[in-house]
């Protein structure tokens, strides 16, 4: 456990040294366990603060900047046409094509949002994280879903193929469905692992057999009446975004791993 901990305190490092603007004014800071090292490690660079802004992603993610002596500012006060320099977070599994799968933190919404107005998205995470295809060695899609419309997303969910979505449930706290910051309730698919767009270039059948190429399958999920937002980060990155006319990745520009052995592996995004 302490060497896991230690790889992700290497990855926030590098992240940080590579990506945190020395100027920066507007900073995403999303939400989890690794996530504590990338403060640390913003902290540890001595830069002047004072007059950098810091986008929580959640309640977790403000009370780790407010007690790091750092200035919170909600996502809904960001002055409109404001662009994040930067934005860092952590990830439940990154594969191939830098395709996230976030939410297991049950923060996913705030994540996105946050994600998308960053100029750049940096994810952090250690080596477990890192698989060629989603859903190899994380089982679900966390979907974040309206109360009242849980059950016919569920329903929907197994006609696309997930086996057993489940309403993630409040664990050894009080009984019922655990609620987001947004007091919405999360439903955990799982599907096979995910195509990514070589694959179907390759000539594989997004859908087939319930194995969805990861853009096809966020978009399907996001279409169901009731879905809030969904826990697959794909498409556009933000320099991509940027250079179509907007804001709006929501895949990583890179993504560091802290591995076993005290290195850090980079990938980056390649189109
Ligand atoms: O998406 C998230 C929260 O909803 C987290 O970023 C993700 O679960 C990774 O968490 P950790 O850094 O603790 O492994």
């Amino acid at each position: 456990m302490a060497d896991i901990e230690a790889s992700k305190r290497a990855a926030a490092k590098a992240a940080v040294a590579n990506h945190y603007p020395k100027d920066a004014r507007w900073v995403g800071i999303g939400s989890g366990t690794t996530i504590v090292y990338v403060v640390e490690a913003i902290q540890a660079l001595g830069v002047d603060t004072s007059l950098t802004h810091y986008v929580p992603t959640g309640y977790q993610s403000r009370q780790l900047i407010v007690s790091a002596g750092l200035t919170a500012v909600e996502f809904d006060a960001i002055p409109q046409g404001t662009v994040l320099d930067v934005a860092f977070d952590g990830a439940d599994e990154v594969d191939d094509e830098l395709n996230c799968i976030k939410g297991g933190g049950a923060c996913l919404f705030q994540e996105k949002i946050v994600a998308m107005q960053a100029k750049e998205f940096i994810c952090v995470a250690d080596s477990r994280k890192l698989q060629s295809r989603l859903l190899s060695n994380w089982k679900y899609v966390p979907i974040e879903v309206a109360p009242i419309a849980a059950y016919r997303v569920i329903r929907k969910l197994t006609e696309l193929g997930a086996v057993n979505p489940v309403l993630r449930q409040n664990l050894n706290v009080k009984e019922g469905p655990l609620k987001t910051d947004q007091g919405f309730f999360l439903v955990d698919a799982p599907f096979p692992p995910m195509l990514t767009k070589s694959d179907v270039q390759a000539g594989k059948v997004s859908g087939q057999n319930g194995a969805w190429e990861v853009g096809d399958l966020a978009r399907r999920i996001k279409d169901i009446a009731g879905v809030l937002e969904v826990g697959i980060f794909s498409g556009q990155t933000g320099p991509e975004a940027t250079a179509a006319g907007g804001v709006g990745g929501q895949r990583p520009v890179a993504a560091y791993f802290g591995m076993p052995d005290g290195s850090v592996s980079v990938r980056k995004a390649t189109s």
